[in-house]
């Protein structure tokens, strides 16, 4: 049984929909904690809600994200987790953080990277007008959501959408990559070597694409 640790720093539709994927015994997967940044995290009471084991490493007390990062890696190894899955963890980590687990830190970003990185996604797509957005799983790098790509969600920007609208869309997809992501992991098929993504056999999923803004 392999085992993950989810982070996060928020509300935890990604954590609930990871903990909905892993809950099917043919994926051999443990959650073996969740761990936030934030101690009101909504996502902490969804992972107490299954059974989940939780941490918060609070960014706020400490004073400097160095030694921020060095107890969130602690708290992690406490663990023992061979993956670390950041959900909507809003947190930039530092490199001999990220470096510490190269191979086994995987993030979802909610656009088509290397589309709009950062914060705001959403809303810097429909500024800018685009008219197909989506979300990435990728390997988290010291460069801020410029690792590589794992896999991604495309999903259609319709006409009269507002931030409420499409990042609710791209959400709908971001719960069906992620425990992609995940699952593919868990079978041994996804690695990084040498900077690149390796997944064998290669993926059989085109972009998912969603049409009918009744999906959310
Ligand atoms: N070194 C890396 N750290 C993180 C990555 C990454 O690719 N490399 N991905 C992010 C997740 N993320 C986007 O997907 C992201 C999260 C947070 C921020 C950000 O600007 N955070 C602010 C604080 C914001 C807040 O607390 O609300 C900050 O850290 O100062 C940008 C992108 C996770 N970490
Ligand atoms: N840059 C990181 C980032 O913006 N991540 C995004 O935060 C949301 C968390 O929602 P959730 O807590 O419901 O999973 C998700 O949309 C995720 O892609």
């Amino acid at each position: 049984m392999k085992s993950i640790v989810i982070l996060i720093s928020g509300r935890g539709s990604n954590l609930r929909a990871l903990l909905d994927a892993v809950a099917d015994p043919a994926l051999a997967v443990r959650v073996a904690a969740v761990i936030s940044n934030r101690p009101a995290a909504a996502g902490l009471d969804v992972a107490r809600a299954a059974g989940v084991p939780t941490a918060v490493v609070d960014h706020r007390e400490f004073g400097d994200r160095q030694t921020f990062d060095a107890a969130l890696a602690e708290c992690i190894e406490g663990f023992g987790a061979e993956l670390v899955v950041l959900a909507g963890f809003m947190r930039i980590l530092g490199d001999a953080f990220v470096r510490s687990f190269a191979g086994r830190l995987i993030n979802i970003h909610p656009s088509l990277l290397p589309s709009f990185p950062g914060l705001d996604t959403h809303r810097r797509a429909l500024d800018e007008g685009v008219r197909v957005h989506g979300c990435t799983v990728h390997f988290v790098t010291p460069a801020l959501d410029h690792g590589p790509i794992i896999v991604q969600a495309a999903v259609p920007v319709l006409d009269g959408d507002d931030v409420e609208l499409l990042s609710a869309r791209v959400l709908a997809a971001e719960h069906q990559i992620y425990p992609l992501a995940v699952r593919w992991w868990a079978e041994g098929r996804l690695r990084l070597e040498e900077g690149r993504v390796r997944l064998t056999p290669p993926a059989d999923v085109a972009p998912v694409t969603l049409i009918s803004p009744t999906v959310v």
